[in-house]
């Protein structure tokens, strides 16, 4: 059975949850199951090649990047959505060489399985959905975020006690505020135009590897929120459709200190915070 297949298989089903680093990082038996598949298909065809895969990094694996062919996995991104079966669950794979830390990845794969889109770009050859060319609008009003998505519940708590994660500042940047649970997928809305920005202070590198590139060969630009070059290890990101439009979203953006991925590493979760079934 094909990795697409045991997601949208395991979708209706009742799961076992683990909780890793807060209420809202969870694991199941499927983002492991998907992970191991896809490393062990890539490895069988590119045994030197090297990973930084979500689940593997929780279970103590080091986020280490060299100037070795990497590859870089989130087997679901949307986990919560996937447990509470609300159908934005995508698989996100970058694909990096010579530790292009800030330059854009080889090329990144976004495959939104109940929708069943898949988003890919390679580095100058465009971005693509379901074969049809991807274009950023190049304006600014819609704004996609994640205001409970953080490994600190606190951070998390501060986000949706807020009502709105939009910043006063940042409403004259945009109108509206969508948040379809998978970092992934919201930053790939920027690609087609169909939301103008995306910001977080929080994501890991398997959340935006991916759509970062989709992004940028869909014409539009992802930088750190401070205004300096976007840099996957950071776990800053704003996506949007113009270097103006992200611009102004960084000049308002309320910055907090954020560990980086690849600092301080290995981050072993094991044993995690307890167990659910849902
Ligand atoms: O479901 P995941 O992979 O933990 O990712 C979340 C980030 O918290 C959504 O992008
Ligand atoms: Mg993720
Ligand atoms: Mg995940």
């Amino acid at each position: 059975m094909c990795f697409p297949q045991i997601i949208l298989n395991a979708f209706k089903q009742q799961k076992q949850v683990h909780l890793k680093s807060s209420q809202a990082d969870l694991v199941t038996e499927t983002d492991l199951r998907v992970e191991t598949i896809l490393k062990s298909a890539i490895r069988d065809k590119y045994p030197v090649h090297r990973f930084i895969g979500e689940e593997s990094v929780a279970a103590g694996e080091c986020v280490e990047l060299t100037d070795s062919p990497t590859w870089i996995i989130d087997p679901i991104d949307g986990t919560a959505n996937f447990v509470h079966r609300f159908p934005f669950v995508a698989i996100s794979i970058a694909f990096t060489v010579n530790k292009q830390v800030k330059a854009p990845m080889e090329f990144g794969i976004v495959y939104s399985c109940v929708e069943d889109k898949l988003f890919y770009a390679q580095k100058g050859r465009g971005a693509f959905l379901n074969g049809e060319p991807l274009n950023a609008s190049g304006q600014e009003g819609g704004i996609t975020c994640e205001p409970d998505s953080d490994d600190d519940d606190e951070v998390r708590w501060q986000g949706l006690s807020g009502l709105c994660c939009i910043p006063d500042d940042m409403l004259c940047v945009c109108f509206s505020v969508r948040a379809l649970g998978t970092a992934a997928v919201d930053m790939c809305q920027v690609a087609t135009g169909g939301a103008d920005a995306y910001y977080h202070i929080g994501m890991h590198c398997w959340d935006i590897a991916a759509s970062s590139i989709i992004v940028q060969e869909a014409g539009g630009v992802v930088m750190d929120t401070d205004g300096s070059p976007f840099d996957m290890m950071s776990r800053r990101v704003i996506a949007a459709s113009s270097t103006a439009v992200a611009n102004r979203i960084s000049q308002v953006i309320q910055a907090f200190p954020c560990r980086r991925d690849d600092e301080d590493q290995c981050r072993c979760i094991c044993g995690g915070k307890g167990v659910n079934s849902v």
